[in-house]
């Protein structure tokens, strides 16, 4: 058993810091249930050195160059990439998803996004406005200490995701990562400061949820982004509009995926198994509902349960495995719990249903079909590896089945007909589209989601506008006309 004890549970003001007097947070390998370190949740005092230490870093930073910021957040991107494979490892212990996943879309994920805001850092500018001979300049400000706060699924990405835009545009970070996953965040800061990244900039808490809404009714705290739940992002959202603070949400979803007639069935079975099977199902923007147009039904499916004897179960560590384990006890627990009302509903069964027979929380990869859009598996967000196909007659009908869900965070097509394809995704209500494809989210594109799977986008130069302020001046060239 390796153990992924770290130097302390929190990283603060550019150090190590620990302080066992808060309540423990057992971090559990989900490939064995074992516990591989234990570290404690931020007390009040934690919680203000934490936020002390970023209100004080943010000044030192903000008057830095965008050069200089951008440097150093490049370098950080550098030596991510050099450590790349004990960085995967630690996410694999962290989360349970397999190394042969980690090593291409975790800690790369986190160095794609330093080095694109690195990159950016040094090109934020205002804007001229002439007015005659009067005009206008604006100043894009940074808001000064931000607070990011966690999921579990991606630790290392969204520890990075959030603060490479932030730090890019002079704030500094206060992040929480979540209780389930806290080990990946602490060494996102260490790489940081290593960078050369002035202390207090970059700062990691442990805690559950309270500490997170510590953090985000602190007055020093000017925006929060957080990725969670809807549930939570309600919380959060309300606490933050209560103190008029910025906010970025990154919630849940429950997203379509139309497979047509005409599409490449090869090529759709394997978006549908990307869209759902990744990271054993949890995967916010999933394609969970997918819809398959009736006269290729039977076929999508004989093909899809080919496809699944490709999943190889087994140790996340060994480069062979393709499917882990769920992150938790807890989140198995809910997804056998999903399973069984979707049986219990009336859906069938095509593959999977049950928990492996092994040790850590593996549930097989799961298919339902016959699935009707009135079932909980068809309204809920299940989180895990369960995949529920539906049958559909026309366009018209499917497009508003497809947009019968509070959520709206992502959604996919597959088609061979160029027009429909621009018309199917004109008419989702979704964040993030794919046409023959799913799940991409490079840095370079805007992510996040709309109704309510979030608010405001991450990645980009959209995010570049979530992290800061415009100051307008108006510049007179001429006396004041006073009206009297
Ligand atoms: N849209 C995205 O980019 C994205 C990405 C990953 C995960 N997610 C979503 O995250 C969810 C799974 O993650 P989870 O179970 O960790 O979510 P969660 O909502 O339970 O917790 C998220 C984080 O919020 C914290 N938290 C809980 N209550 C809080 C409160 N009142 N105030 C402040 N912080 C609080 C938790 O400690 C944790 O760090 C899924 O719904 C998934 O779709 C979304
Ligand atoms: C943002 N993404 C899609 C990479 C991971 C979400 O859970």
């Amino acid at each position: 058993m390796q153990n992924a004890q770290p130097n302390a549970s929190h990283f603060i003001n550019g150090a190590y810091v620990e302080d066992t007097s808060g309540a423990p947070i057992e971090c559990i390998y989900p490939a064995t249930g074992k516990v591989i370190a234990t570290l404690h949740e931020a007390t009040p005092a934690i919680i203000d050195q934490a936020l002390s230490a970023a209100h004080a870093g943010q000044k030192i930073w903000a008057a830095m160059t965008g050069t200089e910021r951008g440097r150093i957040l490049r370098r950080a991107a550098d030596i991510i990439r050099d450590r790349n494979r004990e960085l995967s490892i630690l996410e694999t212990l962290d989360t349970g998803k397999p190394l042969q996943e980690t090593l291409v879309a975790d800690a790369t994920s986190g160095a794609d996004a330093l080095e694109y805001f690195g990159g950016l850092a040094a090109t934020l500018t205002g804007e001229h406005i002439q007015l005659g001979q009067d005009w206008v300049y604006t100043i894009r400000e940074p808001l000064g200490v931000c607070v990011g706060i966690g999921a579990w699924n991606y630790p290392t990405q969204i520890a990075c995701w959030k603060g490479a835009p932030a730090l890019a545009c002079g704030n500094s970070m206060v992040f929480k990562p979540s209780e389930t996953t806290p080990l990946c965040a602490l060494k996102v800061a260490e790489i940081l400061h290593e960078a050369g990244l002035p202390a207090g900039v970059y700062n990691v808490i442990q805690g559950r949820g309270a500490v997170g809404a510590s953090l985000v009714t602190d007055p020093r705290a000017a925006k929060v982004s957080l990725t969670g739940s809807v549930p939570t992002g309600r919380k959060v959202y309300a606490a933050a509009a209560e103190r008029m603070k910025h906010v970025t949400m990154e919630l849940g979803g429950k997203s379509p995926l139309i497979v047509f007639e005409d599409a490449d069935i090869d090529n759709a079975v394997s978006g549908a198994i990307l869209g759902n099977f990744y990271s054993s199902g949890q995967v916010c923007s999933n394609g969970t509902r997918v819809f398959v147009q009736k006269d290729i039904k039977a076929a999508f499916l004989k093909r899809l349960k080919e496809r699944l004897q490709g999943a190889v179960m087994g140790d996340p560590l060994d480069e062979a495995t393709n499917f882990g384990p769920m992150v938790s006890v807890d989140q198995m627990d809910i997804v056998l719990g999903y399973i069984n009302k979707g049986t219990d509903e009336g859906a069938t069964l095509v593959a999977g249903g049950k928990m492996a027979d092994r040790d850590g929380f593996f549930i097989e990869p799961t298919v339902f079909a016959d699935v009707t859009d009135d079932m909980t598996i068809a309204r809920e967000e299940i989180f895990g590896p369960v995949m529920a196909v539906f049958d559909f007659d026309t366009e018209e009908e499917v497009m508003a089945r497809a947009n019968d869900t509070e959520f709206g965070l992502a959604a996919g097509v597959f088609t061979n007909d160029l027009t429909r394809a621009h018309r199917v995704v004109a008419g989702f209500e979704a964040g993030t589209c794919y046409i023959n494809t799913y799940n991409l989210a490079p840095v370079e594109a805007p992510f996040g989601g709309s109704k309510a799977s979030g608010v405001g986008r991450e990645n980009s130069k959209e995010a570049i506008n979530h992290y800061t302020e415009v100051k307008t001046v108006y510049v007179a060239m001429t006396p004041v006309e006073a009206q009297f």
